[in-house]
């Protein structure tokens, strides 16, 4: 696995990159990575999630609490924790507030994607000519509340690629930063794709 410096310098590299992209406005957004069965790297809550330094990182473990006092862990923690203890292949979860995800997740249920190329990026897909639906689930400052939710679903459907919260934005993983990082380019990509298309038929 990727020591802590490596894994710090590609959270910032994602938080940059997803910043330009316009995909994390403001201090919206938040990012982990799994540093071993019991622990992570998470963002402090309430940085700028384009102007990350190693500062804005801290430990916390998979029920949330951080290690060390000095900065309060993200706001949204909770979903990061349910998410590696759903799965010990989860290396990393990247979270963004994309005009595309936020207005496609207050109007639709579940966004059906499919023939798109870019699908392969996503587990257990090897060609374009596939179907998931990623679904939304209703926004809740609850946090615990809402990570309980997804977790519900996740054992229904262990196969979920990501997630949405309505109006709020999208939850996506990967086996490592960059896997996760590739899978929300390829989300954002498609989910931008499907809001043009919708406009059209409009
Ligand atoms: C300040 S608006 C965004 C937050 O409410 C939240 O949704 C978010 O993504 C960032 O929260 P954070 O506590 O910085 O990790
Ligand atoms: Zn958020």
């Amino acid at each position: 696995m990727a020591n802590d410096a490596q894994l710090i310098e590609d959270l910032i590299g994602a938080g940059r990159l997803f910043h330009r992209r316009g995909w994390v406005p403001a201090t919206g957004g938040n990012f982990s990575a799994r540093l071993d069965a019991a622990h992570m790297l998470i963002t402090a809550s309430g940085c700028h999630k384009g102007e990350l330094a190693a500062a804005d990182f801290l430990v916390a473990d998979l029920d949330g609490r951080p290690l060390q006092a000095t900065r309060k862990a993200s706001y949204e923690t909770l979903l990061h924790c349910q998410l590696y203890r759903f799965d010990r292949g989860i290396g990393a979860v990247l979270h963004t507030h994309s005009v595309a995800n936020t207005v496609l997740s207050r109007r639709y249920e579940g966004i059906r994607l499919s023939g798109y190329e870019l699908l392969k990026l996503l587990p257990g897909i090897a060609t374009h000519d596939a179907e998931v639906v990623v679904p939304v689930f209703e926004n809740d400052q609850d946090i615990a509340r809402l990570a309980a939710a997804v977790d519900a679903h996740m054992h229904r459907h262990p196969q979920m690629p990501a997630y949405l919260i309505a109006g709020h934005g999208l939850y996506a993983w990967g086996a490592t930063v960059a896997q996760a990082r590739w899978r929300v380019e390829a989300l954002e990509f498609m989910f931008e794709c499907e809001l043009r298309a919708r406009l059209l038929k409009e």
